[in-house]
């Protein structure tokens, strides 16, 4: 029953911090480490449908990513009592989804440096998550997660001592890709579609050719809908405008800014920049000067 299943054993529930069809994710904490994780719980799937395949593919995808500062972790995964259980880093800064629905005027927008900071690290996670032969296919605000951390790192006041240590207060803010259910191979894809308001048109068209720029095309869309506050088009002339390769400019941003985003959703996979080349995009590099 219920009480000698390993989530009640291992963790104390906090608090409810989702739910979907796909389930309920929980923030609890672990009475072993102390720490707080994010559990996500759904309904086992059935045997041989597309949800068990999903289910499969996340916590593979999990297990081959590892650890790296811009994909969320993974610690375990577990069946009991007809669920399926994956306990996963839990990042305290909500998702950028979160930022979009809080505040009155239908979501705050970001400035053009917090965009860069947003862009600049989920390309880092999507270079790493390409480095490994897999695609997420599902890269939209509400699968970036936020970290929050403060540093309080002092000088060390032994003058002796030549560690010289930066002092380095405040807030940290790191982005992290999460939900890896609909990840795919490059090379043996088997892609079940992500949310259509940021899907790249040759994945509707079943080209699956250059699935790496089709994390690309999302993120630029990603970047897109925080800055702008707006709706994306689901379908329709706007859906279609986007594909072409219209994406209208952010006016908080530079217009080398709104290029690249421009760059990143061209109707040519092939012509839409890598991960790796937005890493090393000369806008999103720490300038000395900033
Ligand atoms: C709805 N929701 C809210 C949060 C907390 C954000 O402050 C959250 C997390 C995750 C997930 C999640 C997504 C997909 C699969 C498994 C998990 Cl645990 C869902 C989350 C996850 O993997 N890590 C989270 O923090």
């Amino acid at each position: 029953d219920a009480n000698v299943s390993r989530y009640n054993i291992e963790f104390h529930e906090v608090e409810r911090i989702g739910s979907g069809e796909f389930g309920s994710v929980y923030k609890c904490i672990n009475r072993l480490d102390g720490c707080l994780y994010a559990i996500k719980k759904s309904k086992k799937p059935v045997a041989g449908s597309t949800d068990e395949q999903n289910a499969i593919k996340e916590v593979y995808a999990h297990a081959v990513l590892g650890k790296h500062p811009h994909v969320v972790r993974y610690y375990s995964a577990w069946a009991e009592d007809d669920h399926m259980i994956i306990q996963n880093e839990y990042c305290n800064g909500g998702s950028l989804a979160d930022d979009l629905t809080a505040s009155p005027n239908h979501g705050r927008t970001f400035s053009e440096c917090e965009l860069k900071e947003v862009l600049v690290q989920v390309a880092q996670g999507l270079k790493y998550i390409h480095s490994q032969n897999l695609v997420h296919m599902d890269i939209k605000p509400s699968n970036i997660f936020v970290c929050r951390t403060t540093s309080i790192v002092d000088t060390c006041q032994d003058e002796t001592c030549h560690i010289n240590q930066k002092l380095d207060r405040g807030m940290h803010t790191t982005f992290k890709i999460g939900d890896l259910g609909h990840v795919t191979s490059t090379s043996h894809p088997k892609v079940e579609e992500g949310d259509c308001r940021y899907l790249a048109n040759e994945i509707l068209q079943e080209d699956f050719t250059n699935l790496t720029k089709a994390d690309v095309f999302s993120l630029a869309l990603t970047i897109y809908r925080i800055g702008s506050g707006g709706q994306l088009p689901k379908n329709g002339d706007d859906w279609h405008r986007i594909r072409q390769g219209y994406l209208p400019p952010l006016p908080q941003c530079s217009d080398e800014f709104n290029q690249l985003l421009r760059s990143m959703v061209h109707p040519d996979p092939n012509s839409r920049p890598s991960a790796v080349s937005i890493t090393q995009h000369a806008l999103l590099c720490p300038t000395a000067g900033k």
